[in-house]
């Protein structure tokens, strides 16, 4: 494979220690941060809006954010993360009563937009706003947690999404998430993916001995990758 992006999901990060861990896993080789907003309404869990997205700009993370939005409804947020320095906005279809008024809102705003993929949810949604599109997400585990083992059938997904991807002859990248492991992402980037969210499979392995902490996993993710 070419291309081979690893996206930490700070969701498995040390939030007291935020600032630092997302120094650590960038210095690490870690190419993008990933940044998981969930609403307690979409998805069964809380986590953080565009206030903490703002402080990671202000402590100095010049990195690309790529912004999950697991809320619904996602219109009203999306300004404030453009406003908040997100790089990258991805949104459930489910969530936009309009998708392509929303991925217009993401793109007129200056940053990629994406559309995200339940693993029962299909992929026909692209149809119609291929045009409009810079990521495609597969989710291969149901949203709201970390740490989830990944659901195999992502992989025919992948393969699926890589041949629209491909047909359609536009740059969009292909992104996994859910379940990525260093025993797993050979068969995942074979699949087509070029870009791997891991969550609990690089914060659960931080190393004393590693310079900058994760240099070690993120190694090896990359390594394993490459493989395919
Ligand atoms: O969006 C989500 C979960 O909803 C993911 O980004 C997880 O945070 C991935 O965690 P791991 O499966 O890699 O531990």
């Amino acid at each position: 494979m070419t291309d081979c992006r690893i996206a930490p999901s700070i969701l498995s990060a040390d939030f007291a220690r935020l600032g630092a861990e997302v120094e650590n896993v960038l210095a690490s080789g870690a190419d993008m941060i990933h940044f998981d907003v969930m609403d307690n309404h979409f998805v069964p869990n809380l986590t953080f809006g565009a206030p903490v997205c703002k402080a990671l700009r202000n402590y100095g993370v010049t990195a690309t954010i790529d912004v999950h939005l697991m809320v619904d409804p996602v219109d009203r947020l999306i300004g404030d993360f453009l406003d908040a320095g997100a790089d990258i906005i991805t949104f459930h279809p489910e969530a936009s009563a309009h998708i392509d008024r929303s991925l217009s809102l993401i793109k007129e705003g200056g940053a990629k937009a994406g559309l995200v993929f339940n693993p029962a949810t299909p992929l026909a949604y692209l149809d119609y706003v291929m045009d409009k599109i810079d990521m495609v997400l597969i989710m291969s585990v149901n949203p709201g947690f970390g740490g989830q083992s990944f659901i195999p059938t992502a992989l025919d997904k992948l393969r699926d999404a890589r041949a629209r991807i491909d047909a359609s002859g536009r740059d969009i990248w292909l992104e996994v998430d859910g379940g990525v492991k260093v025993d797993n992402i050979k068969e995942i980037a074979a699949a087509g993916a070029d870009t791997f969210v891991a969550g609990s499979a690089i914060f659960n392995h931080r190393r004393d001995d590693d310079p900058n902490g994760y240099d070690s996993v993120v190694r090896d993710l990359k390594a394993e990758a490459a493989k395919a």
